[in-house]
This record gives structure tokens, C-alpha cells and sequence, in this order.
């Protein structure tokens, strides 16, 4: 799913242009005429999430200041890039100290457009990420902070939103590394307990023989070893969150004082006199199906139906490989910032190669590829060559994405593909539809149409180049070579954009 680019101008002629060339640049338009319906737009709760805006500056109504100072006054984060006629310098000035991102002259032609874009997205995809991690440590981590754009993970944290408002238990279940925990925490993020605290204890990291005191607390002198009182996890969780990760390992006697504690709402320290009551919201997570645990004899059934009340459900990456772009621009962005690195980007190749990979660890294993790659590499774009660990589990791929222009095959060919040589910045492909006029709205090159239709071709056949040169009726090596001079011009457009 290619980022959402809102389009604010009055005259429908610019709008149509802006959106054809939104689209080209490989990203969705969405457009709107005025500043009141832009603003309507951002701050719809129900509508999705928008990554950028393009703001005429000029609009009767509220104008492009006026959109600007609202979107200062609701606390959006959004990247805005206003559109100036020429000699606008004092408008251009006024809009950029209002924390508009970036300017550009009207008539503005794709690539300018495309290169504001895509540094406007970088620069948000590092905010979220800076903000991620101050949420992440001082524990106030909202549904904001989790990157996603699949319908999978939205209806999950559609339901974990209603979750947080109330103390329902809630069990997430889902393959290690998938973001249970992170759901967890935005659950107790975005709820009444954000003040209090959120405890995550690993169930299965616990020797069996201390599972009970660690949870539960001890006095002193309760066992050989225990020199000092411990409160325990709930006791330390009150009046917040318990995370319960990896639940199904508890031994089955912890399994009944859980139980217990879960019933009466109060905790037997391990040698203390009397029970302490506690207040605790519990989430508890798992990478196995709790229910065959549960028909195997190894968890109480009783336990299962206490902690299984709301079941969330998270797929792993490969079953919402659309995230995978988002995550590499989002953990780019932060280790980048982390590492003092001044990579701009993935190359296409690589982004493809990446997209495909079944990543057995999920985000987890993805996080830490791009973190290594990062410390790494010393250019500024990260390529195939930067990713050796994930290429060698992945050798059928690796040799298909050295081809000049690879599809990411699960995409339907309304995605974006991938250009290699550029970066990650997509190039559109509207299926069935080929716009004849550039921006200027002058005819354009025939080599640009053919290169489109390639492409077009190359998402269609998904990838399958004998395909492709066999529809196109062109051999195999006409193919290739097109693809390398379309390859070489899209550089050095890139080459000569500006860099703002
Ligand atoms: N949607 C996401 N957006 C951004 N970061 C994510 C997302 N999902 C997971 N992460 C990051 O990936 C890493 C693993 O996530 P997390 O620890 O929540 O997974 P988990 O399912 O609880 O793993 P485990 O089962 O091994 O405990 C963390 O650093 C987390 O911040």
C-alpha cells in the first residue's frame, strides 16, 4: 500500500495535475478543494491515515496559513509542502515558520514534487520512529506508535483500542517478534492506567522453582537464598498493567495461584501470613496456541477461559508483507539517527529482496537486519550487499532480484514497484490506464510511455520476464536492455533533482 498524499488546492485543473503526479511518483492522491474540507480530512477519526499534505497557500475560505495554524493547534505531526506562485517569497517564509516542511513553485514538474515527498516522508518516518522510542521509555507508548498499513493489523488494533478502555484480560497470541508486547503496551498506553505502571514478565524465562515468588513476591527467609522481602510482579503492577508473556510456560502449580489471584484479586506473598490485594489489569501473550496446551494437560482450562476473554490474533510479517516498506523506512530512519549515519535510502533491489523474505523472527529479525546493515555499510543508500545473512537464506530470491527491475510479486499490480538505482521511492502503475499528458499537460515521451508499459508489464506477469518479453513481443535481451536505459535515466534524474 503506497502513502497517502492529501492534495488541498481551490483550482481543479492544479488539482488534477498534482494528483496525476502523486500517483506517478508511486504514491495514493486523494484531493480536496478547499482548506475546511483538508482540515475535515486530517482530524477524521474514521478515515485513513493521511502521510503527507500538498497545500496551496492560496484559497478563499481558510487558506494554506489557516490550515497550517490549525494543524499546529490539533497537534498533528503531518509533513506539509505548500505550493507558492512565483514571487511568493514572503508567503514562502511565513509558511515555513508556521512548520510547513517544504515549498515548491507552482507549476511544480514530478520530479521536484517527488524529491519533496520523499524527504518530507523520511523526515516523518524518523519523527514517528524518535517518538516511538521516547513513548517506548517513559512508558507511554499509543496505537499511534505502531506501524502498520495492513487490514489485518488494523481490525486487531481496532479491537485492542476498544480493549484499552476498559480492564478487560486480553491474550495475544501470535509468532515471536511480531509486536505482541508492543500491542500490549499500547493497550495500557492508551487507557486509564497510562500513569501507572506496566509490568512484563517472561513467563517462560523464569526457572520453574522461582516462578511463584518472582510473581507473587516472598518474605524473608521464606526459602534458602531468600535474604531479603520481594513484593513480586503483581504486587509491583498495582494499580497498572501485568504483561503475562509467554503464559502457556507457566508450571502448572504457579498456573493455580494465578488462577487464584486472578479470582480474589489478592496475592499470597511465598511464606507469607495473609493475602495482599491488588488492583492489576492482566495481558498475557503467547507464541502457542494456548488451546492445545490446554488439550495437551499442560495449561488449566479454568486459567485458559480467565486470561482468553478478549483474544486478539497478530499475523506474522509475511502474512502483511505491505508493512515491510514502512518498517525498513521506519527502522532506517531510527538507527540512521541512533548510529549517526547518513543513509537516505534502500535501494530498489534490495527493498524487493527484503519484501519477499518470509522473515521466520518477524519484526524482530527485520529490526535487527536493518540495524546491522546500518552500522555496516558505508554509503549512503543500502543495497543487496548490506543484507548478507537475510540474502543467504533466501538464494532463490537474491538471484531473481539482480534483474534489472523486480516486481515484489505478492503486491497486486496496483502497488507500487520498486526502482532499482533510484531507492525505495516507488514508481505508480495504474493498471489498465496510461496518462498521455505530463504535468504541463503537453504530450509525453514516447520512451517514458514505453518504460511505462514495462513495468506495467513486468507487475502484471508479477516479475516473469520470459512472460513479459513473449506479451510485449520483444526478445528477452530487448527487454533487458530497455530496462537498463530506463534504469539509467531514472538515476540521473534523480542525480540532478534538487536536494533540498
Ligand atoms: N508494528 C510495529 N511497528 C514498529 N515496531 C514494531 C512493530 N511491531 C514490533 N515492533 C518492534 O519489533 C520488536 C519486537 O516486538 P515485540 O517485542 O512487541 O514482539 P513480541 O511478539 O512480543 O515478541 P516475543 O514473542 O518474542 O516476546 C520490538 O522492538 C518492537 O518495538
Amino acid at each position: 500500500m503506497a502513502e497517502r498524499i492529501l492534495i488541498a488546492d481551490d483550482d481543479a485543473v492544479q488539482r488534477r495535475l498534482l494528483e496525476n503526479m502523486v500517483q506517478r511518483c508511486g504514491y495514493e492522491a486523494i484531493t480536496v478543494d478547499s482548506g475546511d474540507a483538508a482540515m475535515a480530512r486530517l482530524i477524521d477519526p474514521e478515515a485513513a491515515a493521511i502521510d503527507a499534505l500538498v497545500l496551496d497557500l492560496m484559497m478563499p475560505g481558510l487558506d494554506g496559513m489557516g490550515v497550517l495554524d490549525k494543524i499546529r493547534d490539533s497537534g498533528l505531526s503531518i509533513p506539509v509542502i505548500v505550493q507558492t506562485a512565483h514571487g511568493g517569497i514572503e508567503n514562502v517564509v511565513s509558511a515555513m515558520r508556521a512548520g510547513a516542511h517544504d515549498f515548491v513553485v507552482k507549476p511544480v514538474g514530478v520530479e521536484r514534487l517527488q524529491v519533496s515527498l520523499r524527504n518530507a516522508l523520511n523526515t516523518s518516518a524518523l519523527k514517528g520512529e524518535l517518538q516511538r522510542i521516547r513513548h517506548s521509555r517513559e512508558g507511554k507508548l499509543t496505537f499511534a506508535d505502531i506501524v502498520t498499513r495492513n487490514a489485518g493489523m488494523d481490525a486487531v488494533l481496532r479491537t485492542a483500542r476498544k480493549a484499552a478502555t476498559s480492564t478487560i484480560p486480553v491474550l495475544i497470541e501470535g509468532e515471536s517478534g511480531v509486536g505482541k508486547e508492543l500491542i500490549a503496551r499500547a493497550i495500557h498506553g492508551s487507557g486509564e492506567r497510562s500513569s501507572k505502571p506496566f509490568v512484563a514478565v517472561n513467563c517462560g524465562a523464569i526457572p520453574d522453582n522461582l516462578v511463584e515468588s518472582i510473581l507473587f513476591g516472598h518474605e524473608k527467609g521464606a526459602f534458602t537464598g531468600a535474604t531479603d522481602r520481594h513484593l513480586g510482579k503483581f504486587v509491583e503492577a498495582h494499580g497498572g498493567t501485568l504483561f503475562l508473556d509467554e503464559v502457556g510456560e507457566l508450571p502448572l502449580s504457579a498456573q493455580v495461584k494465578l488462577l487464584r489471584a486472578l479470582q480474589e484479586g489478592s496475592v499470597e506473598a511465598v511464606g507469607g501470613r495473609k493475602p495482599v490485594k491488588v488492583d492489576v489489569r492482566i495481558i498475557s501473550a503467547t507464541n502457542r496456541k494456548l488451546l492445545d496446551l490446554v488439550k495437551a494437560g499442560q495449561f488449566r482450562e479454568d486459567l485458559f477461559y480467565r486470561l482468553h476473554v478478549l483474544p486478539l490474533t497478530v499475523p506474522p510479517l509475511r502474512a502483511r508483507r505491505e508493512d515491510i516498506p514502512y518498517l525498513l523506512r521506519h527502522f532506517l530512519a531510527r538507527f540512521c539517527a541512533e548510529e549517526n549515519k547518513p543513509i537516505t535510502s534502500i535501494a530498489g533491489d534490495a527493498m524487493t529482496m527484503l519484501t519477499q523474505l518470509d522473515w521466520p523472527g518477524n519484526i524482530r529479525q527485520l529490526e535487527n537486519a536493518v540495524y546491522r546493515a546500518v552500522v555496516m555499510s558505508e554509503g549512503d543508500q543500502l543495497g543487496l550487499a548490506d543484507f548478507p545473512q537475510t540474502t543467504a537464506h533466501a538464494p532463490s530470491i537474491v538471484a531473481s532480484a539482480v534483474a534489472p527491475l523486480i516486481v515484489e510479486p505478492v503486491f497486486h499490480t496496483m502497488a507500487p514497484t520498486m526502482v532499482p538505482g533510484i531507492d525505495a521511492a516507488p514508481i505508480s502503475l495504474a493498471a489498465g490506464s496510461l496518462s498521455m499528458l505530463t504535468a504541463e499537460n503537453e504530450v509525453r515521451a514516447l520512451e517514458e510511455l514505453e518504460s511505462e508499459i514495462i513495468r506495467f508489464a513486468i507487475a502484471h506477469y508479477r516479475g516473469q520476464m520470459s512472460e513479459v518479453a513473449r506479451r510485449l513481443k520483444i526478445g528477452r535481451s530487448t527487454l533487458y536492455r530497455k530496462l537498463d536505459e530506463a534504469a539509467e535515466k531514472d538515476s540521473s534524474i534523480a542525480d540532478s533533482a534538487p536536494s533540498n
